[in-house]
Parts: C-alpha cells; structure tokens; sequence
C-alpha cells in the first residue's frame, strides 16, 4: 500500500518564542511523505527558529512537534534517539569538521549509530558522495572544497544513514546560478528516486518555485503562517503579501 501523502511530521498550535519575543504563534500544519516542503518568509520571519522546532533542538513555548505521531518534546532519551534516527538535517553553515576528510565526515554518522565495518562504512560514503556529485572528493579536505561542493557534501553526511526525512537549511544560499540548479535537480531526485521528504527553508525564489510541492509562509508582521500550499498556486491566487513576496524580481 502506498504512504503516499501520509504525514511525516507534524506542527500543532506551534508557538515559537525567545523569552518573551515571540516569533511565530499558532502555526498548523503536517509534512507529507515523499514531498518537498518549502519554509519561506522575510528575513527574521523564523524560518531557521522553525526548523530547529521541528528537529528538536528548541522546545515549542506551546503547541507540539509530532513526528510519526510521536511528540518530539515529550519523548525519553530512547525514543528520541530513534525518532533522530528518522531524518538528517544540514544547517545553514553546511558545517564539515575541518579535522577530518570529506569521506571521514561522511562516514562518521555510520561510526557512530551502525555497526558497519570500516569497508562497508567506506562504500557506503563513497556511494553517497557519488550521489551529489563529489565522486572525487573522499580524501579530500574539506577547505579544499567550494562553498556549493560543501554544501553538497553536508547533504551526503545528513543523508548517511539513509533518512526518510531530510531538514536543509539555506541549501542554495550563496551558490552561483549553475551550481544552485544543480542543488535544486538534487533535491528532486532525492524525492523522487530514493523517496526522501525534503524539508527546506530558502530564501531562493528560483529555487523555492523549482523543487517546493508545498510552500509554508510565515509573515513577519502577523507572526503567523498566512498561506500553505503550491508555490505556483500562491503565486497567482495566494494571499496579496505572498503574491507579492513571490513576484519580487520580477517585472510589475
Ligand atoms: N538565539 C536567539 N536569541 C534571541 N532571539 C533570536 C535568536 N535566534 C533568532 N532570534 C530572533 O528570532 C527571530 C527569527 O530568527 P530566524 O533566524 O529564525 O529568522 P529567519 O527567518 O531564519 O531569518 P533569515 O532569513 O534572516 O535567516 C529574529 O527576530 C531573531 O532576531
């Protein structure tokens, strides 16, 4: 039977907050299976708070993160580190460790949670490197690398252990044009070749209208989301702050 369109996670009531700043109140919405789920909003809107909500890193002020109908804030030490087991996450720094290799970064995730042994752990971080187009770069240092190909290494390591579920912070930012097509035809083959539910915050207009299936908007004003749904949709018939938000570069 087909999962398809089963909801992954899930946000209930969420409100985000750092003190008394609240960020984003009352946001509602689940992440299906197989989709590529866009986060997008001004600059200081919460995108990145958002995400760190939803891989567990900063408890909700209120409201729940479900994730397979688990809350993530109220689960044991176990059963966090099998709901973590669920999905990679790359940050916005696509941060490598500088002290080890591009394959050692790669492979460290398998060292750490698989029993693999060191060949099986190799093959496996070459086979992933491969898969974002860094087929040369297992030995190679990480400094050695361009910002776009580190980025592309980062989403090789979040996807070392195989996760149905991937977090990508600001995958295409500050990557020429070319490379950032690049990264947006990776992200769609992730989805639809190995299944792989992208969630993906961006600032990237081009990128955002390339790979989202749904877009979430979150307004800065009104500290909430004020649409949900197909970026090409919102951008015709969309409330008149998101038309507008995705018709910026364009010609009136
Ligand atoms: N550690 C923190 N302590 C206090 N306030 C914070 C902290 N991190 C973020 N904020 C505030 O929360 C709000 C949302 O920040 P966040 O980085 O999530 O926005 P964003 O939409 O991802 O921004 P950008 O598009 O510029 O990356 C901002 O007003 C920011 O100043």
């Amino acid at each position: 039977m087909s999962a398809h369109g089963a909801p992954l996670v899930r946000a209930e009531r969420l409100t985000m907050a750092f003190g008394t700043n609240v960020v984003q109140r009352d946001l509602d919405f689940e992440i299906r299976r197989d989709e590529v789920f866009v986060i997008a909003g001004a600059s200081g809107c919460g995108k990145s708070t958002l995400l760190r909500h939803l891989v567990g890193l900063q408890p909700p002020a209120a409201g729940r993160v479900l994730h397979g109908g688990h809350d993530l804030y109220a689960a044991d030490d176990a059963e966090l580190a099998t709901l973590r087991h669920g999905f990679g996450v790359m940050f916005q720094a696509g941060a490598l460790w500088t002290s080890m290799s591009v394959g050692e970064n790669v492979m460290l995730p398998l060292q750490l949670f698989t029993t693999m042994d060191e060949a099986r752990r190799e093959a496996e971080a070459r086979f992933k490197l491969a898969l974002v187009g860094l087929d040369g770069s297992f030995d190679a240092e990480p400094s050695a690398l361009s910002g776009g190909m580190r980025k592309r290494a980062a989403i090789a390591r979040a996807m070392a252990l195989d996760p149905p579920l991937l977090f990508l912070d600001e995958p295409s930012a500050g990557l020429d044009p070319l490379t950032s097509a690049r990264l947006d035809e990776l992200i769609l083959q992730l989805r639809d070749d190995f299944g792989t539910t992208v969630v993906m915050v961006t600032h990237e207009l081009e990128s955002l209208m390339a790979v989202g299936d749904r877009l979430l908007f979150l307004d800065a004003q009104t500290k909430t989301a004020t649409a949900l749904g197909p970026p090409h949709e919102l951008a015709r018939s969309g409330p008149q702050s998101v038309r507008e938000f995705l018709a910026r570069g364009k010609p009136a």
